[in-house]
């Protein structure tokens, strides 16, 4: 069920955690999203929350507010193994090929997820520099996607990830990805200042 979380920032926006299961959700999302949250009770995973802002700003991945429509995830961080893991239903307003998930929402989730674990393994803020992805698959519509990203080095501000996304069951590899994120300088964080939620809400 989504969650109030009140935005010290703006009273009337409110910001509400998506990335739980609601009657959208599949049973196989729902299990998988159950699977990893169990992760969390010894402490080696934490759920990332997804917050939907109600106010003229939306995290692209949030923003289709008819739920089950679009993107439909929840992420989640082992800290300690700068890895990062989702679950994603595609809804029926992400189609690119008929009766399939467009090459763009696929590669939505992927920079998602990597741009997720980078803010929550690594230190100060990263951009993605580079993304490159292999669609070996066509994900079906309607379908549910497990995402895996990991940190495989860094070098100065670069930090170089790699993922790939399986079917629901893990027997089918639909793609995989690399990316580079590139650090943000002292001089570029001075900038974005203006630009960051003031509260905890960074998502
Ligand atoms: C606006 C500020 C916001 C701050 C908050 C940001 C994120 C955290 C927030 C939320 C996270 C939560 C959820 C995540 C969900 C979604 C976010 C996903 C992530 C994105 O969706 S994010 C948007 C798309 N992204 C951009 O909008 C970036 C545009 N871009 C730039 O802003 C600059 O381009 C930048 C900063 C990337 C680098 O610029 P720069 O001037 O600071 O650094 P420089 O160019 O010197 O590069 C340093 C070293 O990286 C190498 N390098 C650079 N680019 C390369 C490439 N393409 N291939 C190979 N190597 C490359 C150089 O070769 C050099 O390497 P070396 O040091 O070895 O010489």
């Amino acid at each position: 069920m989504a969650r109030q979380v009140n935005s010290q920032r703006n009273q009337e926006e409110a910001v509400i955690d998506l990335a739980w299961p609601n009657e959208a959700w599949s049973d196989v999302t729902k299990e998988i999203f159950h699977q990893l949250n169990a992760g969390t009770e010894n402490g080696d995973w934490t759920r990332h929350p997804g917050y939907l802002r109600t106010g003229e700003r939306r995290l692209y991945c949030r923003n289709i507010s008819e739920q089950g429509k679009g993107f439909e995830y929840a992420i989640f961080i082992n800290k300690r193994e700068q890895r990062a893991t989702c679950v994603c239903q595609f809804g029926p307003y992400l189609e690119g090929p008929p009766s399939h998930v467009h090459g763009g929402a696929v590669a939505t989730m992927l920079d998602t997820v990597m741009g997720t674990c980078a803010y929550n393994v690594l230190e100060g803020f990263h951009l993605t520099a580079n993304l490159n992805i292999n669609y070996k698959k066509p994900v079906r519509l309607g379908s549910t996607a497990i995402f895996l990203a990991k940190v495989d080095k860094q070098e100065n501000r670069k930090a170089y990830l790699s993922a790939y996304v399986t079917s629901a069951d893990g027997s089918t590899t639909l793609c995989d990805a690399t990316s580079l994120f590139v650090q943000l300088s002292q001089e570029q964080m001075e900038k974005a200042k203006k630009y960051l939620p003031q509260d905890s809400h960074n998502d």
